[in-house]
């Protein structure tokens, strides 16, 4: 058996359909008496209604979280937390919602109670964003992991399949980057397949039938196992390339990490061929080499655009985000040069299948 260190996280985790009614119950476990209920402004609507399930629990309403958690942004949820004397926040939505609640909590280290409504996965991790300028600033901070997650699928009935599809790409991203982590562990890489296994047969289910409820659970229930492995191990270069192209280029999140994935599985394979080989088994293929290819049908499938171009990245940023992404680079499998990363970002932004 290889050495390995595997350290879990703290998270209480309550999942099911429904289980946004625990919401009160969870809160008072936490001891908190004042919530600050954080939204983006599309989903307001969802943030009054679960102020109305809090009743006197419920503080206040802040709907102003955007991607990628400007400094500006963060800096007002601060002030709203304190003008209403908030003991706890309740971050309901997808990343952009627990983004802003993990920025109050890494200044305040108020509790978060996180209702995740999309399958980003950050709910389950200490990893924090803040984006000033054009530079996005990625740290850990047990501080910024929420205390207590509630998944109930039937808030993810609303998502629009673009976001459907794409999200889930992310939370793909985050299981197939944990199997070839520099600090990978059995039990995290157990976790990580079987996230991979599931979101490979609910996301074409949920995209082709939206209300389909058992297929809803199981693409979160992959999620969760995809957020906790991100959580648990390190990213390598396919997240540096996507916080770089997302911090620099405020390229869209999930869209940018589905485009992406394909080609940093295919760049890793031959250096990490067991973990790519897992990847590959897990979309019903055999071969490491597969993996990178397996993805690139699989976000076909979901009708997500493969280019980099079709998402806004000016061409003439390719050779600043190349650059960018191999200037004090995560771990990786196979080493980050710089002319390799280039011919993977052109490959990306034209939309060709990785090689
Ligand atoms: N720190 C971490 O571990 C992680 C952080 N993130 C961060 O999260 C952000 C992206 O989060 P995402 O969840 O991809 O997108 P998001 O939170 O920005 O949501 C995308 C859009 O879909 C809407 N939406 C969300 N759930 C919905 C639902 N159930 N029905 C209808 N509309 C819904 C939102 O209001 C928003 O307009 C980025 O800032 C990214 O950096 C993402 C993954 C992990
Ligand atoms: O890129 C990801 O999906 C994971 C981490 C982040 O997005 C960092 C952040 O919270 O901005």
């Amino acid at each position: 058996m290889e050495p390995f260190v595997y350290q879990g996280t703290p998270s209480r985790v309550v999942f099911s359909w429904g289980a946004l009614a625990t919401l009160p119950e969870e809160v008072e476990r936490l001891g908190a008496r004042r919530a600050l209920i954080l939204a983006t402004p599309e989903q307001r609507a969802l943030a009054d209604e679960v102020a109305r399930v809090l009743g006197e629990r419920a503080a206040g309403v802040h709907a102003e979280a955007v991607m990628h958690v400007p400094v500006s942004v963060a800096r007002a949820a601060l002030d709203t937390a304190a003008a209403l004397d908030a003991d706890c926040c309740v971050a309901v939505g997808g990343g952009s919602a627990i983004g802003l609640g993990k920025a109050i909590a890494l200044e305040s280290s108020l509790p978060i109670v996180a209702v995740p409504t999309t399958y980003a996965g950050s709910e389950m991790t200490p990893i924090y964003g803040l984006t000033e300028g054009r530079l996005k600033r990625t740290g850990r901070d047990p501080r910024v992991l929420p205390r207590t997650v509630i998944y109930d699928p039937s808030l993810t009935l609303s998502l629009p399949a673009e976001v459907t599809a794409t999200s889930g790409m992310n939370a793909m991203a985050h299981a197939v980057e944990a199997l070839y982590a520099e600090d990978a562990n059995p039990t995290v890489s157990l976790m990580a397949e079987k996230s991979i296994r599931a979101l490979g047969v609910a996301l074409p289910a949920v995209v082709r039938a939206p209300d389909d409820a058992a297929m809803r659970s199981r693409a979160l229930y992959g999620a969760w196992l995809a957020g906790t492995c991100l959580g648990a191990v390190g990213m390598a270069l396919h997240h540096k390339l996507c916080h770089t192209l997302g911090g620099t280029f405020n390229l869209p999140h999930a869209r940018t990490h589905a485009a992406m994935l394909p080609h940093t599985a295919h760049y890793n394979h031959a250096a990490a061929p067991a973990a790519l080989a897992r990847v590959a088994r897990a979309l019903g293929g055999r071969e490491a080499a597969e993996a990178g290819p397996l993805l690139f049908a699989l976000n076909r499938a979901l009708g997500i655009p493969a280019a980099l171009a079709a998402l806004g990245m000016p061409e003439q940023g390719l050779d600043e985000a190349a650059d960018l992404a191999c200037r004090n680079p995560y771990a990786n499998p196979r080493p980050v040069e710089r002319e390799a990363i280039r011919a993977l970002l052109g490959r990306a932004w034209q939309g060709a299948a990785p090689a």
